[in-house]
C-alpha cells in the first residue's frame, strides 16, 4: 500500500518542517513539500497537525507473570491500547523460564504471536554462573541487546552487586546495555516488617517502606559500580529527585547513563496511595513508588534539562481483583502500574503544552532516544527516507480526557482517570499500515514484528566496542 501524508508539519528530533510524507511497501520514500499523488495511493490529511515518529515504549510487561499471577495485558491487548495512544514499538521484559534465558525468549516470542504492532525484548539476569555467561551469548546471538539487573524484589529477582559487577562486564564484552532497577531489597524488606508489625498494612505501607533517598542509594550504588568497570548504564523507572541527581552526579563524572522517566512519575503523585479507598491507592502501588509533588517537578525538570534522556511507561497490568490480594498487607499487592496508552498524551499536556519542552524535544524523549539507546534507530524513531513507516499524526485542537471506560487497554481502573488532555493521536501508522484510525483499531492479530532491527541490534547498531576492559583505567584517570 502507498500512502501519501499531505499537509502537516513533520517534527523530528532535530527540527521540524512542514512536508508531506511519501509512504510505500512499509517505509518511508520520501519526505518534502508539494509531493505528487502517486497513483493508487491513499491520501491522508495532515493538515493544521503534526506528523511524528511513533512512540517507542522501552519498558513495558505484556502478559507479564509476577508472584503466580499474570498481567491482564498480552500482546494484543496491550498493543491496541499501544497503538491508540501513538505507541508503535515496544520492548518488554523477558524472565529466564527454568534457569533458562532462551527458554524465556521463546516463551515470549510465543506470547507474541498475537502481535499488532513490532516489538523487542530485554532479558533478566537474576544470578550468576558460568550458564548465565553463556546464555547472555545466547540470547544477544537471537537479538537482545540490553540485560537487566534488579537491586529490588528480595528472594525472587534480587542480584547481589558481585552479580551485578558480573554482569556489567559480561554485557560489556557482548556490547550489549545493561539496566538496572535500583532499589535496595535488603532495606525494603526490613521496614516493610518493621511498619507491618507496627499495623500499617494499608497500601501506604508500599510508599512508606521504600523512601526516595533508599531509591538514591540505589541508584548511587548501581552507577558508581558501572562507574568502576566502567560501563554505560541504563536506569530504569527513575521516579524521584534522589535517584535523577545521582545519575545527573554520573554523567557529570563523564560516565555513559541513560536516565528513564516515567509517564507515571510525571503525571501522577503518590498521594492516591494514602487514600482509604483500596481501590484506587493499590492501583497507584508500583516500585519505585510514585512520589511527593517536588519529585514529580524535578523530574520534569531533569527531562526538560536533558538529565534525564526518555520516557517510558514500566506499563504492567493488573486488574482491582488482582491487586485485591494486599487487602490486608500491602506486601502482596502486585507491583506496577499502566501507561502504554496515556504516555504520549500525558507528555504532551504535561511537558509540550505546559511549554517545558519543545515539539522536538518531545519526539527526542518519547521516541529517538530509546531507538538510539536500543540499536534501532535509524530503523525507528524519526522521520526519513528509508526509515519504517512507524507515523502518528497528533492533532493539537483535540481535547480528550483519560478514563478506563474508554481506554483500549484490558486494565479495569486508570490511575490517569479525569485528566484532561489538549491534543490527541488521530491516526497511527504501523510499517506503512493505517493501525488506528477514526477512533478504532484497524489491524488484526499477527501483524507486528519481532522488530528485524531489534533482532540484529547488537551487530548492526554496538554502540561499544566489546571490550573486557574492568575499567581501572577509566575511573582512575576521572
Ligand atoms: N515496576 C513495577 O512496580 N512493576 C514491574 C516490574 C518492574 O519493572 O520492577
Ligand atoms: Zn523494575
Ligand atoms: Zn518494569
Amino acid at each position: 500500500e502507498t500512502l501519501l501524508i499531505k499537509g502537516g508539519t513533520v517534527v523530528n528530533a532535530e527540527d521540524e518542517q512542514r512536508a508531506d510524507v511519501l509512504v510505500k511497501d512499509g517505509k518511508i520514500a520520501q519526505v518534502a513539500s508539494g509531493l505528487k499523488t502517486p497513483k493508487g495511493a491513499v491520501v491522508v490529511d495532515a493538515n493544521g497537525k503534526y506528523v511524528m515518529p511513533g512512540g517507542i515504549d522501552p519498558h513495558t510487561h505484556l502478559e507479564f507473570l509476577m508472584g503466580g499471577r499474570t498481567g491482564v495485558d498480552d500482546f494484543h491487548s496491550g498493543h491496541r491500547a499501544a497503538l491508540a495512544g501513538g505507541t508503535t514499538f515496544h520492548i518488554d521484559f523477558v524472565l529466564p523460564l527454568e534457569g533458562d534465558m532462551m527458554k524465556g525468549l521463546k516463551n515470549y516470542w510465543d506470547k507474541a504471536s498475537n502481535a499488532l504492532m513490532d516489538y523487542g525484548f530485554h532479558m533478566a539476569v537474576l544470578e550468576w554462573s558460568d550458564k548465565v555467561a553463556k546464555d547472555m551469548a545466547t540470547v544477544v546471538e537471537a537479538g537482545v541487546n540490553s540485560f537487566k539487573f534488579f537491586f529490588a524484589y528480595k528472594g525472587a529477582f534480587m542480584v547481589t552487586d558481585e552479580t551485578y559487577l558480573k554482569g556489567l562486564m559480561r554485557c560489556k564484552e557482548l556490547g550489549a546495555l545493561p539496566m538496572i532497577h535500583a532499589e535496595n531489597g535488603d532495606a525494603i524488606e526490613i521496614m516493610q516488617g518493621l511498619l507491618y508489625n507496627q499495623g500499617i498494612r494499608g497500601p501506604e505501607g508500599h510508599s512508606l517502606s521504600r523512601p526516595a533517598f533508599i531509591e538514591g542509594e540505589g541508584t548511587g550504588r548501581a552507577v558508581r559500580l558501572a562507574r568502576l568497570v566502567n560501563a554505560p548504564l541504563y536506569v530504569v523507572h527513575v521516579n524521584s529527585r534522589d535517584a535523577a541527581l545521582e545519575i545527573e552526579a554520573g554523567l557529570e563524572a563523564g560516565q555513559r547513563l541513560w536516565g528513564e522517566a516515567l509517564a507515571g512519575g510525571i503525571a501522577l503523585t503518590d498521594e492516591p496511595c494514602f487514600s482509604p479507598d483500596f481501590k484506587k491507592a493499590a492501583a497507584h502501588v508500583m516500585s519505585p513508588p510514585l512520589r511527593s509533588k517536588s519529585h514529580q517537578v524535578h523530574l520534569k525538570q531533569a527531562l526538560a534539562s536533558g538529565k534525564l534522556q526518555l520516557i517510558a511507561t514500566d506499563h504492567c497490568g493488573w486488574n482491582s481483583s488482582q491487586k485485591a490480594a494486599g487487602r490486608h498487607d500491602f506486601r502482596a499487592i502486585p507491583n506496577g502500574i499502566h501507561g502504554i496508552e496515556e504516555r504520549l498524551h500525558v507528555a504532551w499536556e504535561d511537558l509540550v503544552n505546559s511549554d517545558m519542552i519543545s515539539r522536538s524535544d518531545f519526539v527526542r524523549l518519547t521516541s529517538t532516544e530509546a531507538a538510539k539507546a536500543f540499536g534501532i534507530y535509524p530503523d525507528k524513531g524519526v522521520i526519513a527516507p528509508g526509515s519504517d513507516a512507524d507515523i502518528i499524526i497528533l492533532d493539537p485542537e483535540k481535547k480528550h480526557v483519560l478514563s478506563a471506560a474508554r481506554h483500549f487497554s484490558n486494565i479495569d481502573t486508570s490511575v490517569y482517570e479525569g485528566k484532561s488532555i489538549k491534543g490527541q493521536v488521530v491516526t497511527t501508522i504501523s510499517r506503512g499500515r493505517i493501525a488506528f484510525a477514526d477512533g478504532q483499531i484497524k489491524l488484526k492479530a499477527g501483524a507486528g514484528r519481532c522488530s528485524a532491527a531489534a533482532l540484529a541490534g547488537v551487530r548492526r547498531y554496538m554502540l561499544y566496542a566489546p571490550s573486557s576492559r574492568a575499567g581501572l583505567f577509566g575511573w582512575r584517570s576521572r
